[in-house]
């Protein structure tokens, strides 16, 4: 039997609500139970608006959580606070999108991947200036790009320099979120590549957030598909993408033919994604479920274990214990 991985980091009914427009309250993570191994890269893919960068960003307290825990060896990160959450949360890391909007303009690059060496680790000024150099050589850019300033590089080279800053305090968890997004296809592989090596170099733990299915294949080792700021299903990638237990991931995973089992039909989902102020009754999904049933509509399913390893938040599952194979939902 294969021993069960350890937790790195364990969120406990996280949940992240935004005052909305006209007295709106925007719930954009709700009661967000999961665990991120050590070691791994979670892929977390849903469509634009689900809570995915809400999440990332609650996860090292970008944005504060509404209530919630996050265990982090022992310690629930959003109770932390002064020294020890400083010194914790530089073992928490985030490689943004827009790597351009984060990085000071009148900086040089040194400076910008030595501060949290300064600040967080407490390295001296000789010693951050050596790693610095190591780094810049690590991701591709060279120790000369330190003297120069975020404007004079391209886009990919930009993402690099982001992701050096974020790697700067050496730490243990990274989100990304939509790393790639900004960048042109050519470049994208290019800085995937970069994030696959330093992943196994330095045992980090990632979650990858993306909307893209094809970039989530070559880089996460399990996936989480979110929709309405729920987890509605986790899988191993292997299992995901031979087949979604969610009915959304099946209409996702559809929308990309090239990476889906072959044969398979493409699902159109009906409507918009509801309003994350006022979700629908029952699953959430049930306005765009093509399977959905008079429960679906009345009562919201828990998310469970249909197979090892295997979560799916679906009253109707598209793979089951019992078959632990692949099979369509009934439309009954
Ligand atoms: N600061 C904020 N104030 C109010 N609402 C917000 C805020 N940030 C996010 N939201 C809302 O929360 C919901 C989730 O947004 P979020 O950006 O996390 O989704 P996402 O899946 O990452 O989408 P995208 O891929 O477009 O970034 C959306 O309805 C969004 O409008």
């Amino acid at each position: 039997m294969t021993p069960k991985p350890t937790p790195l980091l364990e969120l406990s009914k996280l949940r992240v609500e935004f005052n909305g427009s006209a007295g709106r309250r925007v719930r954009a993570v709700r009661d967000v139970d999961l665990e991120i191994y050590e070691g791994e890269t979670l892929g977390l893919v849903g469509e634009s608006g689900c809570g995915k960068s809400t999440l990332g960003r609650a996860m090292l307290r970008i944005t504060e959580p509404t209530a919630g825990s996050i265990d982090y060896l022992g310690l629930d990160i959003t109770r932390l606070r002064g020294t020890v959450f400083r010194r914790t949360r530089a073992d928490l890391q985030m490689v943004f999108q827009d790597p351009f909007g984060s990085l000071n303009p009148r900086r040089t690059v040194a400076d910008i991947v030595a501060e949290p060496m300064l600040r967080a680790r407490g390295m001296d000024r000789a010693s951050a200036r050596q790693a610095v150099d190591a780094l810049l050589e690590q991701v591709g850019l060279g120790k000369e790009a330190g003297a120069r300033r975020p404007h004079e590089f391209s886009g990919g080279q930009r993402q690099r320099i982001g992701i050096a800053r974020a790697l700067a305090p050496s730490p243990r968890f990274v989100v990304a979120d939509e790393p790639v997004s900004a960048l042109d296809v050519s470049i994208q592989a290019q800085v995937i590549n970069l994030l696959t090596d330093l992943i196994r170099e330095r045992g980090l733990t990632m979650l990858f957030i993306s909307h893209d299915l094809g970039v989530v294949r070559h880089i996460a080792d399990r996936i989480a598909v979110m929709y309405l700021g729920q987890i509605i299903e986790i899988a191993s990638r292997d299992d995901f993408f031979a087949g979604p237990a969610h009915p959304y991931g099946e209409a996702l995973l559809s929308s990309v033919p090239s990476l889906g089992p072959a044969g398979r039909e493409r699902i159109e989902l009906a409507g918009e994604l509801p309003d994350p102020a006022s979700p629908p009754p029952g699953c959430t999904f049930h306005t765009r479920c093509r399977y959905a049933i008079d429960r679906c509509r009345a009562e919201a399913p828990e998310l469970r274990e249909v197979a090892p390893g295997r979560q799916v938040r679906c009253h109707l599952p598209l793979v089951s214990l019992s078959t632990a194979g692949v099979t369509k939902g009934s439309t009954s």
